[in-house]
């Protein structure tokens, strides 16, 4: 299969701060990879430098096996970037935002077939201004497909968005999928690395700590599955008690905790044993498998929600 995309070695630094620090991947025609990383991880950098936008300090870069020394109108014309739904213009209408954006390249799509499939039919006639944050999204992908790309860049595409206008959004990208789009994808969100993408790059200060499968991720965990649990009474003695005995411990949000263990059910006993002798106890139990969340936490000791 013809590889797309390949980066060697990518680095932009600005002053101390290594945004992009020796990043290599590869992704192949009619995949989709996820760039996932908390913020300030280096994503944007990495998307923006293969769109033309920020020049590398150092590093490759091939375009379907070609290396480019400058991404110039030639690659422009073959890929398609999602704008910062900010660029637009408040008072043009869908339809005429999707037709501006066209008339900037030298064969564009309808507005209409872009229309369908982001599903905006009914806000074809729609100020911008007047559109809710997903339906702006979605319009942004119209606008990055207008010149019939083969290679789509979503940044952070669901970043701010309900449950609700994710999973349309998210439908959308499965379409691009459907229709063999190369498609690299930023985000913070593990289920949404997890739901579209073929493959995942994990980046963390500006370098990759993981990458594959979701499977083959999860694979790098031994650990077989995540216990999570809520403490009903106030916990800084319970916590300390539990964390001698398991290492793998994690604090998460109000009083709820998770430890991934190789035995639940020797697990599950401790922590109820524990607990009760210490007057407390345990609500909403949760055994389940390790996410993308549990990698990241095991492979840099922090969360990606940090
Ligand atoms: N133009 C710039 N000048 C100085 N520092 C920058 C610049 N652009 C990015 N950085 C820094 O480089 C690092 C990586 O930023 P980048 O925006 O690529 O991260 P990100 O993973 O996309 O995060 P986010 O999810 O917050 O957008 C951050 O520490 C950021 O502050």
């Amino acid at each position: 299969m013809t590889v797309a995309i390949e980066i060697k070695d990518l680095k932009k630094h600005y002053g101390n701060v290594k945004a992009v620090d020796g990043v290599s991947f590869a992704v192949k025609e009619g995949e989709c990879l996820a760039i996932l990383g908390p913020n300030g991880a280096g994503k944007t950098t990495t998307i923006e430098i293969l769109e033309g936008l920020r020049k590398p300090d150092a590093g490759e870069i091939f375009y379907f096996g070609k290396r480019v020394e400058r991404v110039g109108r030639d690659i422009k014309e073959v890929i398609g970037v999602q704008l910062q739904t900010s660029s637009f213009m408040d008072y043009l209408n869908v339809k005429e935002t999707i037709e501006f954006f066209g008339g900037l390249y030298s064969k564009s799509l309808k507005p209409e077939e872009l229309i369908e499939l982001v599903e905006l039919q009914e806000k074809a006639r729609a100020r911008v201004k007047n559109l809710s944050g997903g339906q702006k999204q979605r319009l942004a992908i119209a606008v990055a497909l207008v010149n019939d790309p083969k290679i789509v860049f979503l940044d952070e595409p669901t970043t701010g968005l309900d449950p609700q206008a994710r999973r349309l959004l998210w439908d959308t990208v499965l379409k691009l999928k459907e229709k063999k789009k190369t498609i690299i994808l930023t985000t913070h969100y593990m289920e949404e690395a997890e739901y579209l993408a073929d493959r995942i790059v994990i980046i963390d200060h500006g370098k990759i700590i993981a990458e594959g499968t979701l499977e083959e991720l999860i694979k790098m965990i031994e650990e077989k599955n995540v216990i999570e649990f809520s403490l009903s009474d106030s916990h800084d003695e319970v916590f300390s008690v539990l964390a001698e005995h398991f290492t793998t411990l994690e604090k998460q949000d109000g009083n709820r905790f998770s430890l991934s263990t190789t035995d639940v059910e020797k697990s599950l006993a401790q922590i109820f044993k524990i607990v009760s002798e210490l007057e407390n106890s345990i609500e909403n139990v949760m055994i389940r498998k390790p996410n993308l969340e549990d990698v990241f936490l095991k492979l840099t000791g922090h969360s990606l929600r940090d």
